[in-house]
């Protein structure tokens, strides 16, 4: 089932035209990964899926719903969930009171806040810790943790808005190789076990051929690829302009892992 649908996006700076007739779909529960060298225009298309970015043509569609140029905030309301390269979280909150500040602003209950903040959605709160793999780690201060361990708070606070699709802007920049399979397999499973459709961006190639289900090829604001890790690690056009030798190394890799 179509969660995202996205329709011959385009958006021009000045005279780049960083994004030009993007079109693609996305599932429920589907990993779907936009990969490209820098300044592909993977930003620029992700930031219009968020609402960050007005296109200057084109549509994004969720769930059915138009929400081509919409505010963030109000993207979001609709269930669009985000992580940003740099973790967002209050370094000298626990790891139980970030995640419960989320649901806290989710349910809109900030007003609530001064009188039983730290009994709010308690329960909750350590569910998606469980979920992550954080729960005995609720009590820590997440100034404390490894950059890992914050990714996956992180992961929490993003799920506590319950989306419907996330966005994640390279989840894994700066993670050693063994977190970042790590965690990849932790958004993978949430995704196809919650039904949550996951569109993200990744220079880590090993990461992408891994885990996403498709994988859109951006190369000067174009798609030129498209398709199953298969069909785009054998796609000539596509080593050529991007992966060459790196590509097809991380995709035998890959698929040696996923054979055990
Ligand atoms: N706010 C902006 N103002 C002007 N030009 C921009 C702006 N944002 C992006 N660009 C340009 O648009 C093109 C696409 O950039 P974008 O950041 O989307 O690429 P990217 O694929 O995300 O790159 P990277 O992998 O380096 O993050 C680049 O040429 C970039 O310089």
């Amino acid at each position: 089932m179509t969660l995202l649908a996205v329709d011959r996006l385009t958006k021009r700076f000045g005279g780049v035209l960083a994004a030009k007739d993007v079109s693609f779909a996305l599932n429920v529960g589907e990993m779907l990964a936009i990969i490209g060298p820098n300044g592909a225009g993977k930003s620029t298309t992700f930031n219009m899926v968020g609402g960050q970015l007005r296109p200057d043509g084109g549509r994004v569609t969720l769930a059915g719903q138009d929400v081509t140029g919409l505010p963030p905030r109000q993207v979001c309301r609709l269930g669009v969930g985000r992580t940003f390269q740099v973790a967002q979280t209050f370094l000298s909150f626990t790891v139980l009171g970030n995640v419960q500040m989320a649901l806290i602003a989710h349910h809109r209950q900030t007003r609530r806040l001064l009188a039983n903040a730290a009994a709010m959605h308690r329960e909750a709160a350590l569910a998606l810790l469980d979920r992550v793999g954080m729960a005995a780690q609720a009590a820590r201060p997440v100034g404390e943790l490894a950059y890992g361990d914050v990714k996956r708070v992180e992961l929490a606070i993003a799920l506590a808005a319950a989306p419907r699709l996330l966005l994640m802007d390279e989840p894994t920049a700066g993670m050693a190789p063994a977190e970042r399979a790590a965690l990849m397999a932790l958004v993978a499973g949430i995704a196809r076990q919650e039904g949550i459709g996951v569109l993200f961006t990744e220079h880590d190639m090993d990461a992408v051929f891994a885990h996403a289900d498709r994988i859109l090829v951006l190369v000067r604001g174009e798609i030129i690829a498209r398709g199953t890790p298969e069909e785009v690690r054998a796609d000539p056009e596509v080593q050529r302009v991007y992966l060459g030798h790196s590509g097809t190394r991380a995709a035998a890799r890959a698929r040696r892992a996923a054979d055990g």
